[in-house]
């Protein structure tokens, strides 16, 4: 338990001068009143705000914080002043690079710990990180597109998480509530039992002058009263009772929630038959939000909401879906552990009650960014017990000990020290002692009552435990980097080790033949932006070379085993081979981005029990892996490229000379183990892998035939799917009902008068440009390089493609000469 100060919203009689004409019932003033509470794990919400590029996340997150009392004013992404996106590059671009973390209070005492992610797909890592520490999410979706390509990638990133949808940018003309919950109903939930429920819908209004309607705000399912919003004053909203048509809306919508919740909850529909006597108006609000609670923890239903955040319509209602309807910490995924006989409960108190042993802090590193002032910052979410300032730390990752400097509670750009942090909260942790003692994805160890009580653990048990580590997909584009004058080499080096460290989607390869060093990301954007940053930020004066693509190679047969042997007994062998073998006599470690891994069999000399030496075994498998990263880079025989889908085997009966210094010896054994044995391997064994990418392209049904001509011949596409695009306005003769049989919920139609202008304009073209085609291709990344432009002249500038990294595919022998020449 903790204090902080907490939000808390009053309600008052509307007063003269309101904006709002009809009956008016109140006007909820936000922000206003800051109080403290005391509050505990139940009332911590851990988010993450997910979306299509454009979508409007840093839009929402920003009211957010504003109704909260974080802001005292509104930031637009537009004018580059938003709390979330601090980053020069951020403001100056109008995206979202890297996720930010922020805390803070609403209503009573719920503390909601948000991350605010990019949308950019070249940014998926950092979703990805996100998404390994929260509980649950909130999708937010362009009402005028509905569900988009990245919508599509981070609701199956995020499945098994709990989630919330808010229909956003409702004031757009062409806005279609209707469309996009239907979209959501057929991408994501057909076939399966989870279930929309429509919290709120969009409320429409004609202006005293005007004949369009104009979203003014949503009708409220759960309460039955309309709530609008007025543009001037952005804490007022006013609560009215419903109009005779909003109420036949709101009583088929209340309807169909309460069908949909009683399929799955018993309690409701006792509640449904006895208390409210079989009448649909009389199930309390209460009782609603009690389901709708339950059932939305356990991923049954995804509560939806609308609004339009840049006009500040609708926020409130989705902070308080928040904390209304998505899990605490404590009724959470389980977080997944290295050893799965370790058991693992939630307990109110400490949050993961883990081997039984309350005593046990766990944290995980997600994060690592360095501030220029502060220096190195870690930020880890704490799932068991608490961390204290001060405290002697284990990094069950790397097998190092060291004592926490500084804590800190996030807030984007800024941050709050405080002395503890407890489960379910996001963190961050400075001081000198992290500087070399943490890299993202380490798991960290400490007793949450004593300031050095790691003693107390069982060392084999609860000092090895680790939280299943983050994924990093490869890096599909490369650039050549090199520093200006050699003087500035060390420099450079150091820079480059900053931006990794931070983001660990980038990678380096050197090749040691050419000298070249390589920096590889994810996309022409990200490597633009870390390229920015080096210079910038990390000042380092270096010249880069073309964009390329990002090849690799790997084998096709094992090497040799290749063996070191000294007069002391000390005896250490190795063979590296392809990953297609089954190995499940060995203990396996995945070794960086390259989908590569360690193998070691069970050693027999040094397991566990006998393992007396001063370095710790973790420190020395560490070393093996860092060796292991190394000698993989240095590439295989066609082109130096880095190898792919290996793993190096590590003999079982290896040992360490007595007269060992410490890991770094085996680092150098290793490594030349590594490069003899690949040496040794004829040419004829190696194969070069490209990346190939899964391409998406929506298109007018006019162009289909020259694009497809271009995506098959000249670009070496496999076409995958061609699919007519359901279109909102014109092709959904039902507009109301889903067309899932087993799953009828009902939509409220949308009000055309806010569609007329795109459907008018559709009608005023030829017929076959209005219908669109999905095309779904797979295509090898260096075909699809700067297609924007060709596309653009294939379809007059009507097409729109999506392009998401699928994997490595062997090089056609056909393209494998092509691409050597290019080189
Ligand atoms: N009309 C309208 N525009 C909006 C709304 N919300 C956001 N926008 C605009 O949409 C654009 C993108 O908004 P952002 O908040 O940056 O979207 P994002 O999802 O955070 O973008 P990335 O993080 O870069 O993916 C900006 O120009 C916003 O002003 C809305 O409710 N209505």
């Amino acid at each position: 338990m903790w204090k902080q100060s907490v939000y808390r919203w009053t309600r008052v009689r509307a007063g003269a001068g309101s904006a709002c004409s009809g009956r008016l019932s109140a006007i909820w003033l936000g922000r206003k009143n800051l109080s403290t509470a005391t509050f505990s794990l139940p009332k911590v919400r851990n988010i993450g705000i997910i979306a299509h590029i454009d979508a409007g996340k840093t839009t929402t997150t920003e009211r957010m914080l504003y109704y909260a009392g974080v802001l005292k004013h509104i930031g637009d992404v537009d004018t580059g002043d938003t709390m979330t996106d601090f980053l020069e590059q951020e403001r100056s671009r109008g995206i979202t690079i890297q996720s930010a973390a922020i805390s803070f209070p609403w209503r009573d005492s719920f503390t909601v710990n948000l991350i605010d992610t990019p949308g950019h797909i070249d940014f998926t890592f950092e979703v990805i990180r996100a998404l390994k520490v929260i509980d649950s999410c909130v999708v937010i979706l362009d009402a005028v597109a509905g569900v988009e390509a990245q919508t599509e990638k981070v609701w199956k990133q995020s499945q098994s998480k709990p989630k919330i949808c808010f229909i956003n940018k409702m004031d757009r003309m062409g806005a279609s509530f209707n469309h996009t919950v239907k979209d959501l109903m057929r991408k994501f939930m057909q076939g399966t039992t989870t279930k929309p429920v429509l919290i709120n819908f969009p409320y429409y209004r004609k202006p005293l002058t005007g004949s369009d309607y104009v979203f003014q705000g949503v009708i409220d399912v759960i309460n039955g009263k309309s709530l609008t919003w007025n543009q001037e004053d952005p804490d007022a909203i006013v609560i009215n009772d419903l109009d005779s048509d909003s109420l036949e809306q709101y009583n088929r919508c209340r309807e169909s929630m309460i069908e949909t919740l009683t399929e799955y909850d018993e309690e409701l529909v006792q509640h449904f038959l006895e208390d409210a006597e079989g009448d649909y108006s009389k199930v309390s609000a209460q009782s609603l939000n009690a389901s709708i609670r339950k059932l939305s923890v356990q991923n049954k239903v995804v509560p939806i909401l609308c609004g339009a955040s840049f006009k500040n319509i609708g926020v409130q209602p989705l902070l308080d879906a928040i904390v209304n309807y998505l899990p605490s910490p404590i009724e959470a995924q389980l977080p997944q552990l290295n050893d799965e006989n370790i058991p693992v409960k939630y307990d109110p108190k400490i949050g993961c009650l883990v081997n039984n042993n309350k005593n046990i802090c766990i944290a995980f590193a997600f994060k690592v960014i360095t501030d220029p002032i502060r220096g190195k910052q870690v930020f880890v979410r704490i799932y068991s017990g608490t961390l204290n300032s001060g405290n002697t730390v284990y990094n069950s990752s790397t097998g190092e000990k060291f004592k926490l400097g500084k804590l800190l509670v996030p807030h984007a750009g800024t941050s709050q020290p405080v002395n503890v942090l407890s489960a379910g909260q996001i963190g961050l942790l400075t001081g000198s002692t992290i500087e070399n003692s943490i890299s993202t994805g380490d798991t960290l160890i400490t007793h949450s009552l004593k300031k050095d009580g790691l003693k107390s653990f069982n060392k084999k048990k609860e000092l090895t435990l680790k939280i299943n580590p983050i994924s990093i997909p490869p890096p599909v584009f490369g650039v050549s980097i090199e520093p200006r004058t050699l003087s500035n080499k060390k420099s450079m080096e150091n820079a480059l080790d900053t931006l990794i460290t931070e983001d660990s989607s980038l990678s380096i390869t050197k090749n040691e033949e050419t000298g070249q060093t390589v920096l590889n990301g994810m996309g022409e954007l990200h490597l633009e932006i870390a390229k920015d940053r080096l210079i910038n930020d990390l000042k380092a004066d270096v010249e880069f070379g073309q964009l390329m693509v990002s090849y690799k190679e790997t084998i096709t047969l094992e090497t040799n085993l290749e063996t070191f042997e000294n007069d002391n007994d000390y005896k250490f062998s190795l063979s590296v081979m392809p990953n297609t073998a089954t190995n499940s006599d060995c203990a396996t470690y995945p070794l960086g981005i390259n989908n590569n891994y360690l193998l070691m069999e069970k050693n027999t000399k040094y397991d566990d029990n006998e393992w007396k030496l001063q370095v710790s075994l973790e420190s020395i498998i560490n070393s093996i892996m860092a060796s292991c990263i190394v000698g993989l880079q240095r590439g295989g025989k066609l082109a130096n490229f880095p190898l792919y889908g290996c793993s190096i085997k590590i003999k079982g009966d290896w040992t360490l000379p007595l007269d060992i210094e410490g890991p770094q010896e085996i680092l150098k054994i290793t490594r030349n183990l590594i490069l003899k044995a690949l040496d040794d391997l004829p040419t004829n064994n190696y194969t070069l892998l490209e990346p190939v990418m899964d391409l998406s392209l929506i298109i007018p049904q006019s162009d289909v035939g020259v694009v497809l001509q271009d995506l098959t011949g000249a670009r070496k596409a496999q076409i995958l799917s061609i699919e007519d695009e359901s279109c909102p306005i014109s092709s959904d003769p039902s507009p109301n009902i889903s067309t899932d049989n087993h799953n009828r919920i009902y939509v409220p139609p949308d009000i055309s008068s806010t569609l007329h202008t795109i459907t008018g304009k559709k009608n005023a073209r030829d017929t076959n440009i209005n219908l669109k085609k999905i095309i779904k291709a797979k295509v090898p990344l260096r075909e699809i390089i700067a297609y924007t432009s060709k596309l653009r002249s294939l379809s007059q500038g009507r097409g729109e493609f999506n392009v998401e990294y699928n994997d490595m595919d062997k090089v056609t022998n056909d393209r494998l000469q092509s691409i050597l020449n290019d080189l």
